[in-house]
Parts: C-alpha cells; structure tokens; sequence
C-alpha cells in the first residue's frame, strides 16, 4: 500500500477544491491510501479581508513569521510522497502553510521524501516558489513537481478584481470586469496530475521530475518576471521597516504601512506603465535572459 499525504490551506475554499480534485483519482485506488490534512490557524483569518488587516499582514508573511497554527492531526507517517497545497499572499506562501513547513514534526514527515507542489493563485507565484523551495531544502524534501493553476481574468483585470473578491467577498464586484479566482474546469484539471501520481505510485516508477513533465505543469509569463522581482525587494525591505516600526509603536507602524499603500497604489499606477514600455523597447536584448530565467522558474515541471 502506498502512502500519501495532501496538505492544503485555503480560506475560501479555492485552493481546496483544486486539492479536491487532484485527490480524486488517489483515493478511488485501492493500492493507495491518501490522508488529507486541512491547516488550522489558531486565529483564523477574516474573509473578506478588513482592509488595514489585509495590508497589515504583509511584512510577516513576506518574512516567513507566521501566525501559528493548530497542531495538524496527520494519521500517518512515513509517507510516499507529499503533496503542499498553497496559496500565495503577498509572493510568499500563505502565513499557515509557512507555518506548518516551520514545525519541527514537519521535518520528521519530510525528511529525503518526496514532495510535489500544487499552487491556486492571482498570476504572480515565481518568487513565492523560491521561498518554497528554501523552506522544503530546510526539511530535507525533495521538490519533484509544480503544478500551477492562476485566475482566469487577464492580468491588469485580475489586478482589480482579485483583491474585490478578497476585501469584499464579492467574485463579481465589478460587473463590467469578469468574476475572480481561478475557474472551474482549470480547478477540476487538478484531477489529471493526480491521477499522473497514482500511476506512478501504482506501476512503481520512482517518483523524480519527470512524473509531471509535458503536461503543462506550470506556465511562466516571462511579463511577469520584472514585476516580480521589483515588488519583492520592495515587499522586502518595507516589511522589515514596518515590523521595526511596529516594535517601537504600533501606531508608527499604522502611519508607516498608510504611507506605503499610497506609494505603492502611486508606483503601480505610473512606474508599472512606463517600465512595460522601457521592457518592450528592451526585448530584443533582454530575450537571452528572459529565456534562461523562464525556463528556471518552469523547473522542474515545465511546461
Ligand atoms: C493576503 C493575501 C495576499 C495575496 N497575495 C497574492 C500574491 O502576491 N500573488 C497572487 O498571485 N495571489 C495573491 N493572493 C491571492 C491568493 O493566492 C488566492 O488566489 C486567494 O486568496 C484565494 O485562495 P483561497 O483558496 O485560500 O481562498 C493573495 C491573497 C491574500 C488573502
């Protein structure tokens, strides 16, 4: 019999259904037991998201200082292979996710397994799965896939309607733009890379990168990458300055955080603009290095 185990934490119920699916096609083998385990924070997360809360949670999950979560009762141990299902906030993974790869029992179930990576997220995961992959090195686990699936909406629309969703609870708040999240036959395709899974646990073929290849894992918008790079510095060193700001007065931090959403809301909406025309002008010569970096960010799945 073999062991699996899918860990997952979503708070609308999003990322769980991707999970659900990709479960599907485990548990209905007979040769496979599949053991699903649900974080709990020990507070739970407000949907939809006050506004100051949503921001103000930013630098510790940016700088992986998680709430703590509940002990998660995992029947078994010594596992197969595990699977982490996350979402990502603010391009790190979400706060209980970081949470449970930090519990030194974690180590314990990780250690020299395994482990396949499933994200539910807006479009921007590159910098989140960097993270990821320092914190699975940090548990000895070895990263055999990524699979990835993103809003439905373009980008500059899901830049609108996605936090909606998430300070309103409202998919649809705006109804010239299309619903939030991510949609539903893309949530159901979790089902095909479980059931990749199960016929390599099944047939016993060893469980390395290449189970997920050429299956259109993940996608890198190479359109993206800058993006990425620039707001996680940014998310970076103003996380650090607030967290000192918050250590010396929590009302510091609020002024501090107040300024930095009106700078950022400002950056967005003139230095994204002229920086996509300066990208354009600049492609001929940044094609070399988009390549390399694409197909850096597609290991080890691709696409
Ligand atoms: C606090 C917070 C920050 C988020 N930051 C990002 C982000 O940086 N990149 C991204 O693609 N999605 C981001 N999202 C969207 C989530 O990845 C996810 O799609 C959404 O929260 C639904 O997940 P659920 O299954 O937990 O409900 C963020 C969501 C939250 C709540």
């Amino acid at each position: 019999m073999k062991k699996v185990l899918l860990v997952y934490y979503s708070q609308t119920g999003q990322l769980g259904r991707l999970a659900q699916s990709f479960a599907e096609p485990l548990r209905q083998s007979a040769g496979i037991r599949l053991d699903c385990v649900n974080l709990r924070p020990q507070r739970p997360y407000p949907f939809p998201w006050p506004f100051w809360r949503f921001f103000n949670t930013f630098p510790e999950t940016v700088h992986l200082q998680p709430e703590p979560i509940e002990a998660p009762d995992i029947p078994g141990e010594d596992y197969d292979v595990v699977v982490v299902a996350y979402t990502v906030w603010f391009l790190s993974p979400a706060q209980p996710v970081t949470a449970f790869l930090q519990r030194a029992e974690t180590k314990k179930l990780l250690d020299g397994k395994p482990v396949a990576t499933l994200i539910g997220c807006r479009n921007m995961w590159l910098t989140a799965q960097e993270k990821m992959k320092t914190l699975l090195a940090q548990n000895g686990a070895k990263l055999i896939g990524n699979i990835v699936k993103i809003d439905a909406c373009n980008s500059a629309a899901s830049f609108i309607t996605t936090p909606a969703w998430l300070l309103t609870g409202n998919k649809q708040y705006f109804r010239a733009l299309p619903a939030a999240g991510i949609a539903p036959e893309e949530l159901a395709d979790g089902a095909r890379f479980g059931a990749k899974l199960r016929d390599a646990l099944v047939s016993g073929r060893a469980l390395d990168e290449t189970v997920f290849q050429n299956m259109g894992a993940a996608r890198v918008n190479e359109k993206l990458i800058f993006s990425e790079k620039a707001a996680g510095r940014s998310f970076y060193l103003w996380g650090k300055l607030l967290m000192a700001a918050g250590r010396v007065s929590p009302l510091l931090r609020r002024a501090l955080l107040a300024f930095y959403i009106v700078f950022l809301i400002t950056l967005i909406l003139t230095v994204i603009p002229v920086s996509a025309v300066v990208k354009q002008l600049l492609k001929p010569w940044l094609r070399g290095w988009l390549g390399r970096q694409k197909r850096y960010y597609n290991l080890p799945s691709g696409e």
